[in-house]
C-alpha cells in the first residue's frame, strides 16, 4: 500500500504535506520498518566490528525500532549541522517523523555507530564499501563495458541518446533495493544499456531534446552532474561525462558526490577513483573512456567536488548560499537518482501533474532530473499518463521498473523565450 496521494483540489495555493513514516503499510514506513533493520544487520555481518560497534548497532536497532530518536553525540563534529533539525524530533518514534529526514539521520547515526568519524581504526572505513567494491568486480559490468563497443556503430545521435537513457537506467542498479527479500532485483542497467532498442520503454516522461538543446556543441559550457550511487549507476554517468566533454557538449564537468557513506550506494569521491579505474583497465573503447577521464581529472575538465549538503537531511530549496551561486553559475545541472529527486520537490506529495517548472522555480540555473521511480513523490506528468499508470494497478511510483528525463530552461531563459516565440526549445542538437 503506498500513502494517499493528494488530489489537485487538495492543495489550492498550499504546498502539499511532506512524506511522513507513520502510515502502517506505506513505502516510507516499509523503509524504516523492514530496510533499515536489514541493513544494519548486513552491514554487522559485513565486517568483523568489535564489541563497542556491535553494541552501538544494537542500540541503534532499538532506537529506530521501538525507542524514540537520540541526539547526535554533542562531541560530534557536525552535531550543529544536525541538533536544529533533529530537535522537533527527539524523544519521539522514528515513525512520527518526516521520510526524508528519518532516513538521512538513519545513515548519520549509522556511521556514528560504527564510528566512521572516530579517531580509532573504524574511521573513513565505508560501511557499504564491499557491496559496492562487489558490484564494480562483477562479470556483469564487463559486459556492459564491452557493450560500448557496439555503440560506436551508431549514429551520433542514436549514440548520445543511448548514453543518456544508460546513465538513467544506471539508477535502477541501487543497492537499496534488495536489502529486503520483497523488494525486486535490478537487471539491465548500465553504461551500454542504452543501447537496447526498447530504451524508451517505461519513461513517464522525457525531456531528453530540451536537455541536449540546452547544451548546444561548441558553445562553452560547464555542467554539473550531481551524481546518486556508486558502481553501475556511476560508470554510465562517466561515460556520459566523457560524451559530454568530448563531443563538445561541454568545456568543463563538475562532478558532486557525498562527502561520506550515504543511502547504501552513494557515490564518494573513493567510488569515483574506483569507477575511473574500472573504465582505465577495460579494453577497447571503455578503456578510451577512462583514459580520456583520467586526463580531463588531471587538467580539472573534470572536477569532483563534495559539499556538506549532500549529505544533510534538506531539501534542496534550503541549499546553502555557496552551493546555490555554484548551480547559478553553471550551463546545466543534471540531477541523478531518487533521493536527488525528492530533495528537489521537497519529499513532498505533489499532484502528479504539478509542473516540473513550477516546483523547480527557485532551483537556480538550467535543471535536469534523471530518475528511476523509487518513491512516492512525483510531478511533471500529464493526466492522462497518471491515470494510465494507476489503472495498472503496479506500484509504478516506487519498483523503479519506471524513469524519467525532466528538464526545464533558467526561468530568466525561459521567460526570454516565451516573450520571442516557442522555436528552438526542443530541437535535440546531440
Ligand atoms: O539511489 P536513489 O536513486 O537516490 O534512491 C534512493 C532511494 O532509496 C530509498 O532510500 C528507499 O527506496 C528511497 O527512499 C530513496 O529515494
Amino acid at each position: 500500500m503506498t500513502a494517499r496521494l493528494p488530489r489537485p483540489s487538495d492543495v489550492p495555493g498550499s504546498r502539499p504535506p511532506v512524506v511522513m513514516c507513520n502510515e502502517p503499510g506505506s513505502f516510507a514506513w516499509g523503509v524504516l520498518h523492514r530496510r533499515h533493520p536489514a541493513l544494519i544487520q548486513q552491514v554487522r555481518d559485513a565486517f568483523p566490528y568489535p564489541p563497542r560497534q556491535q553494541r552501538a548497532l544494537d542500540a541503534l536497532l532499538a532506537e529506530i525500532t521501538d525507542g524514540v530518536v537520540e541526539p547526535l553525540a554533542a562531541t560530534a563534529k557536525d552535531y550543529s549541522l544536525w541538533a536544529d533539525r533533529a530537535e522537533p524530533y527527539v524523544g519521539r518514534s522514528w515513525f512520527d517523523t518526516p521520510f526524508l529526514w528519518a532516513e538521512s539521520y538513519f545513515y548519520r547515526k549509522l556511521l556514528a555507530a560504527l564510528e566512521y568519524f572516530g579517531e580509532g581504526p573504524w574511521q573513513g572505513v565505508d560501511p557499504f564499501g564491499p557491496f559496492k567494491d562487489a558490484e564494480l568486480s562483477s562479470p556483469v559490468v564487463d559486459e556492459e563495458l564491452r557493450a560500448l563497443d557496439a555503440l560506436a556503430d551508431l549514429p551520433p545521435e542514436r549514440q548520445a541518446s543511448a548514453l543518456l537513457q544508460a546513465s538513467l537506467w544506471g539508477n535502477r542498479a541501487d543497492l537499496g533495493f534488495g536489502i529486503t527479500a520483497d523488494e525486486p532485483a535490478r537487471t539491465d542497467t548500465g553504461a551500454g544499456a542504452g543501447a537496447g532498442a526498447d530504451a524508451g520503454a517505461g519513461l513517464v516522461s522525457d525531456d531528453s531534446a530540451l536537455l541536449w538543446s540546452l547544451l548546444p556543441v561548441g558553445t562553452p559550457a560547464t555542467v554539473a552532474v550531481v551524481a546518486d550511487n556508486a558502481g553501475r549507476e556511476l560508470i554510465p554517468d562517466l561515460v556520459l561525462v566523457d560524451h559530454l566533454l568530448e563531443r563538445g557538449h561541454a568545456t568543463d564537468v563538475v562532478l558532486h558526490v557525498k562527502p561520506y557513506p550515504y543511502y547504501v550506494s552513494d557515490a564518494t569521491n573513493t567510488d569515483v577513483v574506483g569507477g575511473l579505474r574500472r573504465l582505465v583497465r577495460a579494453s577497447g573503447r571503455a578503456g578510451e573512456i577512462g583514459r580520456r577521464l583520467w586526463t580531463a581529472a588531471g587538467t580539472g575538465r573534470l572536477e569532483v567536488r563534495a559539499h556538506p549538503f549532500f549529505c544533510a537531511p534538506l531539501p534542496y530549496e534550503e541549499m546553502p548560499e555557496d552551493l546555490r551561486t555554484q548551480f547559478a553559475s553553471v550551463t546545466l545541472t543534471i540531477l541523478k537518482g531518487d533521493l536527488n529527486y525528492r530533495r528537489l520537490v521537497g519529499d513532498r506529495l505533489w499532484p502528479a501533474t504539478t509542473p516540473f517548472a513550477d516546483v523547480t522555480a527557485y532551483f537556480p540555473g538550467s535543471l535536469a532530473a534523471l530518475r528511476t521511480l523509487k518513491s512516492d513523490v512525483i510531478v511533471g506528468l500529464t493526466e492522462a499518463m497518471t491515470n494510465a499508470l494507476d489503472r495498472t494497478g503496479a506500484a509504478w511510483r516506487t519498483s523503479g521498473t519506471h524513469a524519467l528525463i525532466q528538464a526545464r530552461p533558467a526561468p530568466a531563459a525561459a521567460s526570454d523565450r516565451t516573450s520571442s516565440g516557442p522555436e528552438g526549445d526542443t530541437e535535440g542538437s546531440a
